[in-house]
């Protein structure tokens, strides 16, 4: 049973006991419903004694104060076992589940990121977990617990009376087969409703991202519009599943209320033809009534219960992902870099690097230049294993990148990225992201060096100014110095820079090369920049165009070529003096 809820509904074995668990209290709390059954039978064949001449009464009020106040008791315990083994237990495996997916997410790789949609994937974590939290806390062990009950009860009664015990219990096969029956009909209908749901987050997630762009080119009327189209859509489905789903529902409910209606019938029956006696008529009474009740709420829930699939699936889909793997221990043979003929496409058969080769050693400046889209980013975030190749090999210090586990290996990278990522904290924090262990002052250190002591001493509370989201305060210059403050900060022996300094100003690109100079010294720098002045004096450059290496060598030599170095310097140069 245990294996059973493991693999049906993706449990951990506590997870997978603790449902068996809340079922098994679900049925006693059942059961425990019964008590007070038991009472008023007992009460009421007390109470029939002097009218059928059997004499007086046996037990006086006391006693049955007394037995009201046990089983009130046995009542709060069930109900409290119950609540702790399927509440409490059910958070716990939702925290698992969450923490696990999490960790799923931190190791795949970026090329799933650039597969998926991002608001579909935080659906997953937050409302896909919700979803299951609710279902596994509210429907599914109560439905175990409900069939648990039934059953026992069922039998319980077909033994007292099998004439009246069928007139109680036909009606449940028939009210759970018309709501088994269409769970393709309700699956299918909540299905669309899913992606309406999933259409709308885009939707949101979307304008929030590009609110900068829709006022810059007046598309707010029509964007607007675009997701109140997408609201009105997932308002038309929600409408119509809930009311598909109700329609089921009370109709299934109905057919079990039609049970207590075929017990009065059969029931006064057999009392009419002295086949039965009025006390057992009136227990099938009761019990019918109370036997319907956890049942009647097990199938206003049993959509729920249906629709766990939809987001089951969805996250087994993305536990299933291959993961980004790699040893942690490894020792490396110095910190050159190595592409041997790499090949690489986010889409497949959409080759972007192609036959790539090249060494960036450690100690020299290695340039990657090239027209926009050669591949240059491309090449640098596989060097970083943000990807990994589709073919060839590239190595750090003899290792092969694919070898090392991905977080492992960025401990050896410092990046600075063209659209450089801020926190929405102080200025200090932002910087001591590169280092967590850092001292004020050696975060102020490496600001000094990146010259962001000029912006920061403007800001209302220096360094201790929070900066907004993702730096909304700052201008790209300074978002930019304060990347290469993390970069400095981490002092990793591999240094990343694409388009590093491209935000800059002449005066302050030159001043922060001079800082870098010394930062680089006996690095691996892989560097990307379209300013030929920026790497004119780097030791040896790479021309991507078309994913191809067109062109390496020191800059002097590739000056002295007539090849697309050449003409690119020119083209500056003429721009420049123009
Ligand atoms: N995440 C991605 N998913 C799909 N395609 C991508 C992705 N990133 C880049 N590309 C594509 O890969 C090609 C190379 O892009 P890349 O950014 O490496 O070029 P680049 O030389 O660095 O360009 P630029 O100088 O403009 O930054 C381009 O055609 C680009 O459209």
């Amino acid at each position: 049973m245990l294996k059973f809820f493991q693999r049906q509904f993706a449990l951990t074995e506590t997870g997978a006991r603790d449902l068996g668990k809340g079922s098994l209290y679900s049925a006693l709390v059942n059961f425990s419903l019964m008590l007070p059954v038991g009472l008023f039978i007992l009460l009421l064949n007390e109470l029939l004694k002097p009218l059928m001449g059997e004499g007086l009464p046996e037990h006086g009020p006391l006693t049955y104060a007394f037995l009201a106040a046990v089983i009130g008791i046995v009542l709060f315990f069930c109900h409290y076992l119950q609540y702790s083994s399927i509440f409490l237990a059910t958070y716990a495996e939702s925290a698992v589940r969450r923490i696990s997916l999490a960790e799923t997410l931190r190791r795949l790789p970026l090329a799933f990121f650039g597969k998926r949609d991002l608001a579909d994937v935080t659906n997953t974590i937050m409302g896909d977990c919700t979803a299951l939290e609710h279902a596994f806390s509210h429907a599914v062990p109560q439905l175990f617990g409900a069939i648990l009950s039934t059953l026992v009860i069922a039998a319980g009664l077909l033994y007292a009376d099998w004439r009246m015990g069928l007139a109680v219990l036909w009606v449940v096969p028939v009210a759970f087969l018309l709501i088994i029956g269409s769970k393709y009909w309700q699956n299918k209908v909540e299905r669309r409703h899913y992606q309406a749901k999933r259409l709308c987050a885009d939707g949101i997630q979307e304008c929030l991202e590009t609110i900068r762009d829709i006022k810059a080119c007046v598309m707010k009327e029509r964007y607007l519009a675009d997701l109140d189209e997408k609201f009105d859509q997932a308002e038309q489905a929600q409408i119509h599943s809930e009311l598909i789903t109700a329609t089921l529902v009370t109709g299934a409910q109905a057919v079990l209320r039609l049970g207590l209606a075929s017990v009065v019938l059969v029931g006064g029956q057999l009392l009419l033809e002295g086949k039965t006696d009025l006390l057992t008529y009136l227990v099938f009474l009761v019990a019918a009534s109370r036997l319907y009740e956890p049942l009647s709420q097990t199938l206003s829930q049993i959509a729920e219960i249906f629709m766990v699939e939809i987001p089951l699936k969805r996250m087994q889909e993305l536990a299933a992902q291959p993961v980004q793997a790699g040893e942690t221990g490894h020792t490396l043979q110095g910190y050159d870099i190595v592409f041997d003929r790499v090949a690489f496409a986010y889409h497949e058969n959409e080759p972007v690097l192609q036959e790539v080769s090249f060494v960036a050693r450690q100690g020299e400046v290695t340039a990657l230049v090239g027209p926009s889209g050669g591949g240059k980013s491309t090449a640098a975030k596989l060097a970083a294993r943000f990807w990994d190749a589709t073919s060839g090999r590239i190595t750090l210090g003899g290792h092969d990148v694919t070898a090392i586990d991905p977080e492992a290996l960025l401990r050896h990278y410092a990046i600075v990225f063209q659209d450089v990522l801020l926190f929405n904290d102080t200025v200090l924090e932002n910087i001591r992201l590169g280092k967590r262990s850092a001292t004020d002052e050696e975060v102020r250190e490496a600001a000094r060096m990146s010259l962001c002591d000029e912006f920061v001493e403007r800001l209302p509370q220096g360094y201790h100014t929070v900066i907004g989201e993702n730096g909304s305060l700052l201008s790209g210059g300074e978002r930019q110095r304060i990347s290469i403050a993390r970069a400095i900060l981490k002092n990793a022996p591999v240094i990343l820079l694409d388009e590093a300094t491209a935000s800059l100003d002449v005066e302050n690109e030159t001043k922060l090369q001079m800082a870098l100079t010394a930062l680089i010294k006996d690095k691996t720098v892989l560097m990307i920049a379209h300013r030929m002045r920026t790497v004119a004096t780097a030791d040896q450059i790479i021309v991507l165009d078309g994913g191809y290496v067109v062109q390496a060598g020191p800059p002097d030599k590739l000056l002295q070529q007539d090849g697309p170095y050449r003409r690119m310097v020119a083209l500056q140069s003429e721009h420049m003096s123009g």
